[in-house]
């Protein structure tokens, strides 16, 4: 799939309207028992002895951690308050996740910062790192996981006035392939963070 940031930009707003985002479907479950052979297979396709002292438990804490990823449960994560603050925006940062990479099934983590200025609602602190949080568990690439948080924070929200930036290090480029460490910048601007440089600005001051 190719994601250009066009594609990006203009995802969850048309004409200026918002465009109704469904809520996310509830976490996958995983097949356990499915987990706990294919750990042991993995085990021998790459030359080792499942029976070894070291690996006997090893398919079975393989199994619990790709569970735990999977069926991961963010708790509530769309309390908000009624206010008639319009005008002040409001940004969360410096927020790390970690993901696993679609392509190699390798972690990456991200620092995300959000950014939103409230029409009538205003959204629970925590709220911001527990949305960050759910969509990073699930097989990731960084732009999208940017979008579905901008997606989620703008629906919880009802302002498409949304901006989130992404700073990854992927280890599937610094560990193996490439090897190269390096930090990807991705960011989603909605609203008049796309359409306002002053806006985008001080968004990007303030997070910096
Ligand atoms: N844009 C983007 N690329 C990613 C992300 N995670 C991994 N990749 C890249 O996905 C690409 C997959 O490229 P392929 O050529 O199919 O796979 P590969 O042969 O393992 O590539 P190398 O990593 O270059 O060795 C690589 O360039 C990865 O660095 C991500 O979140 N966003
Ligand atoms: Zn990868």
């Amino acid at each position: 799939m190719t994601l250009s940031m066009d594609h990006i930009r203009s995802n969850g707003h048309t004409n200026g309207h918002l465009k109704k985002v469904e809520p996310p479907s509830s976490p996958q479950k995983v097949d356990y028992p499915r987990l706990l052979e294919l750990g042991r297979e993995l085990l021998l396709a790459i030359g080792e002895d499942p029976e070894r002292e070291g690996l006997l438990e090893t398919p079975r804490r393989w199994a619990d951690s790709w569970r735990e990823f999977i069926e991961y449960d963010p708790g509530t994560t769309d309390t908000v308050f009624e206010t008639s603050t319009a005008d002040q925006m409001v940004t969360v940062s410096g927020m790390r996740v970690s993901s696993l990479c679609e392509h190699h099934l390798l972690p990456f983590w991200c620092d995300v910062a959000i950014g939103y200025i409230a029409d009538g609602k205003v959204l629970g602190l925590s709220k911001f790192a527990r949305i960050a949080h759910q969509f990073a568990h699930q097989l990731q690439l960084q732009e999208r996981l940017g979008q579905q948080i901008a997606d989620e924070v703008s629906r919880i929200t009802g302002t498409e006035n949304v901006a989130v930036v992404l700073k990854g290090e992927h280890l599937c480029m610094t560990t193996r392939g490439i090897r190269t460490p390096g930090t990807m910048t991705s960011s989603v601007m909605r609203g008049v963070f796309r359409d306002e440089y002053e806006t985008r600005m001080e968004f990007l001051r303030l997070i910096s």
